[in-house]
């Protein structure tokens, strides 16, 4: 599982568009061989939705060898009606139909149950090879999909009774009537979900942030269907900062860091831009799994005279001229060498560009402070200091014995917003430079 976090909605449904824009040229698809994806309904997806249809405009995805599979479907809730998915679908994804599938909202004959029709929509998964793609939303409840609570992580297609909860976020799109909603649904079970190759999981705003914490942070339950993502080892859960906002700086720190082979190419290019800032020739190709976030992108590499810089000269060149979210993220630092924190093993970067968050590992020294100063553009002879300087200060104390994991800026990551220049730098009380090695 891997986490990535972002500060808007809109740039978390840009990575995840990117994201499955990306499988799709990496399949290749053709007449032949057509590339599945499933998609989700709700809200959360439509900036993706319109991310994905710009770039077909624009020619730089083709949907022609695509095939959709939708997670659900409200029972009952004929084609026509506004917030039938069939009809979600219409109106936010623009695929000829053909192409489009969907759990029906009553058996189709010759079917005559629901159970038939979920057990025909397996099949059909099936006779398409099966899923290569897998995107979907998250409930304020932890579902996926319709699976509520207490479903079975082993659970196949099915039809579901709605939780309350659901029916009670959900009444937004139903002139807010709780009696309008569909009691009902069909639903892909959390077995079939698993089985998919790749799942990318899209969380937004602080409504999801409680079942965000207890999908990756808690363990696997049955009572936080999300969870049983845990289970699945191609997993990419994308989020904003609000729906990430619960999560720790430990949980966090590993789910960030840790070696996807999915994330392979992103660590090569983080490799790239690293080499190009430290003028040195890109690690071999060959050893690009050596290369992966929190491992071996030292920070050493983004300091010069003791500042890390953030801005796009330093980190590199991108092809499009805007910030690389990514480009600092996970990447780890070593202060073991420093005369003034001999036993501090290192820290690590917890945030993209737009928001860090620094955390260490193991005790510092008694008399030891660690401090982050924000710099702002056009500010270098007055640094501003973040307002709330004890929020980003870390004492000795605060991680105990020494062996947790404790954030320099306490529950609220320093925040730095769209500046286009940044810069952090670590000092002690004295405002001696922790990073100075010389
Ligand atoms: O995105 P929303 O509207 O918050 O809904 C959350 C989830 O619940 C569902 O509507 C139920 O399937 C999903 O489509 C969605 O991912």
């Amino acid at each position: 599982m891997y986490l990535s976090t972002h500060s808007t909605p809109l740039e978390a449904s840009q990575e995840v568009a990117d994201l499955i824009i990306d499988r799709i040229k990496a399949f290749g698809p053709t007449q032949k061989k057509k590339f599945v994806m499933c998609l989700p309904t709700g809200s959360t997806p439509l900036l993706v939705y319109k991310e994905l249809a710009k770039k077909c405009r624009e020619g730089k995805i083709s949907f022609e060898h695509v095939i959709t599979i939708n997670l659900d479907e409200y029972v009952g809730l004929h084609p026509a009606h506004p917030q039938s998915y069939y009809h979600f679908m219409e109106e936010n994804f623009d695929i000829p139909p053909k192409q489009v599938h969907l759990l029906p909202f009553q058996p189709i004959p010759p079917h005559t149950t629901h159970t038939e029709s979920c057990a025909e929509y397996e099949s059909l998964i099936t006779s398409l090879g099966g899923i290569h793609l897998l995107f979907m939303g998250i409930g304020t409840n932890g579902h996926i999909a319709f699976n509520e609570p207490a479903s079975s992580l082993a659970s196949r297609t099915r039809m579901i009774k709605l939780d309350q909860d659901t029916r009670r976020a959900n009444s937004r799109f139903f002139e807010n009537s709780l009696s309008n909603v569909p009691t009902h649904a069909l639903t892909m079970g959390i077995g079939t979900i698993l089985e998919a190759q790749e799942i990318v999981l899209l969380a937004l705003g602080d409504g999801k942030a409680q079942a965000v914490k207890e999908a990756l942070q808690g363990g696997v339950n049955h009572l936080c269907p999300a969870s049983a993502l845990q289970l699945h080892e191609n997993v990419i859960i994308v989020t904003d900062n609000e729906a990430s906002k619960n999560l720790s700086v430990r949980t966090k720190k590993y789910l960030t860091a840790q070696c996807s082979p999915i994330y392979d190419d992103q660590a090569l290019d983080q490799d790239q831009d690293q080499a190009q800032y430290q003028n040195r020739e890109p690690t071999p190709e060959s050893d690009h799994n050596k290369i992966h976030p929190g491992n071996s992108l030292e920070a050493d590499s983004y300091f010069t005279n003791n500042v890390m810089r953030t801005d796009e000269e330093h980190i590199g060149k991108s092809e499009e001229p805007r910030f690389r979210p990514n480009a600092l993220r996970g990447a780890s630092f070593d202060l073991s060498a420093s005369p003034l924190c001999p036993r501090e093993r290192g820290g690590y970067i917890d945030k993209g560009v737009n928001e860090l968050q620094i955390s260490h590992e193991s005790a510092k020294p008694e008399d030891t402070r660690m401090t982050l100063t924000l710099k702002r553009p056009g500010s270098d002879s007055n640094p501003h200091t973040d307002d709330n300087a004890q929020d980003h200060t870390d004492t000795d104390n605060e991680t105990g014995t020494g062996t947790g994991v404790s954030s320099l800026t306490g529950d609220n990551p320093l925040v730095l917003g769209n500046h286009e220049h940044a810069e952090v730098s670590i000092t002690d009380q004295g405002d001696r430079d922790l990073h100075d090695l010389s």
